[in-house]
């Protein structure tokens, strides 16, 4: 649950980001922790990747304070959360295994923690990979490198987990299955979860929270609290019906927030992205 005290988990108090001058971003003030879902959803350019990319500490060039439990998430010293990243490109090593793919993360606990028990191959179980341990990814299907991409974002254990449109371009059963897995490894590990889509519907399923980021430089339009059963199918009744209520709630949805990319994520016909064995 979203915390009433701002000095724990993620606090962004941004001021101002820009580029060359030119500001992106606005003013924003977010508050969320461990446990919660929040989904920032928002046309082109609206700022949401260089939101994840400033709370991520890939870019500490703002005005304006980023903190996880009251500290700097850049400070020397403080672990950021225990960060776990995914993005569009499941991003695997080509000339390593799906498991050692995932250790690749684990290497660095391994050196400083004496004991420590890799978690590489259960979470490859979890993410319905257990039979597919020692196989390269070239020889996976993108729905399978998607699914490694997600176990490797769980090994840090993380705290804050931050994804960027990580399902876009699956077909629609794919993805589904895909949105199951992350909710189960958020069920049993509960981190802060910042997912970026441009699909309402997917938003609308993951999300118990959704900020509509849009305008000029961009700020948070609308903090809408999604409250329908976690989980459905992206195709389904329930997360039809949600989305009629939330434009029927806040037509000026239509005019500007959401723009015609939400359609991105239908399905599409690439069979590289379904989630057969081997293509
Ligand atoms: N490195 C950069 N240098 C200059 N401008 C940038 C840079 N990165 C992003 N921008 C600009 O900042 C704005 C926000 O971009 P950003 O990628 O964060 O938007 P977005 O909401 O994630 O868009 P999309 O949904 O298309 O991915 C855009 O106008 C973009 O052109």
């Amino acid at each position: 649950m979203s915390t009433d005290n701002p000095r724990q988990g993620l606090h962004i108090a941004l001021r101002e980001k820009a580029f060359d001058g030119t500001p992106v971003i606005g003013s924003v003030d977010i508050h969320a922790d461990s446990g919660d879902f929040v989904a920032l959803v928002g046309p082109s350019g609206a700022g949401k990747s260089t939101l994840l990319s400033l709370v991520a500490g890939l870019d500490s060039d703002y005005l304006g304070e980023i903190t996880w439990d009251g500290a700097p998430l850049s400070a020397p010293g403080h672990s950021p959360a225990r960060l776990g990243m995914m993005f569009q490109e499941p991003r695997l090593m080509p000339w390593l295994s799906a498991l050692d793919n995932v250790r690749l993360v684990e290497a660095q606990r391994e050196a400083d923690e004496p004991g420590f028990v890799s978690r590489a191959a259960t979470l490859l179980e979890e993410v319905g990979l257990g039979h597919a341990l020692h196989v390269w990814p070239n020889q996976l299907s993108g729905g399978m490198q998607r699914r490694v991409a997600l176990a490797r974002a769980f090994t840090v254990e993380p705290r804050l987990l931050l994804m960027d449109e990580p399902f876009v371009s699956l077909d629609m059963p794919t993805g589904n299955r895909l949105r199951r897995a992350l909710l189960a490894l958020c069920e049993r590990h509960r981190p802060l979860v910042l997912f970026v889509t441009h699909d309402l519907r997917e938003a609308l399923a993951l999300a118990d929270r959704i900020l509509f980021m849009g305008d000029s430089p961009a700020r948070v339009l609308l903090d809408y609290r999604v409250d329908i059963e976690r989980g459905r199918d992206l195709e389904s009744a329930e997360v039809a019906h949600a989305q009629q209520t939330l434009l029927a709630r806040h037509p000026e949805l239509l005019s500007g927030i959401i723009d015609g990319s939400s359609k991105r994520t239908d399905p599409y016909d690439d069979p590289r992205n379904n989630d057969e064995e081997t293509p």
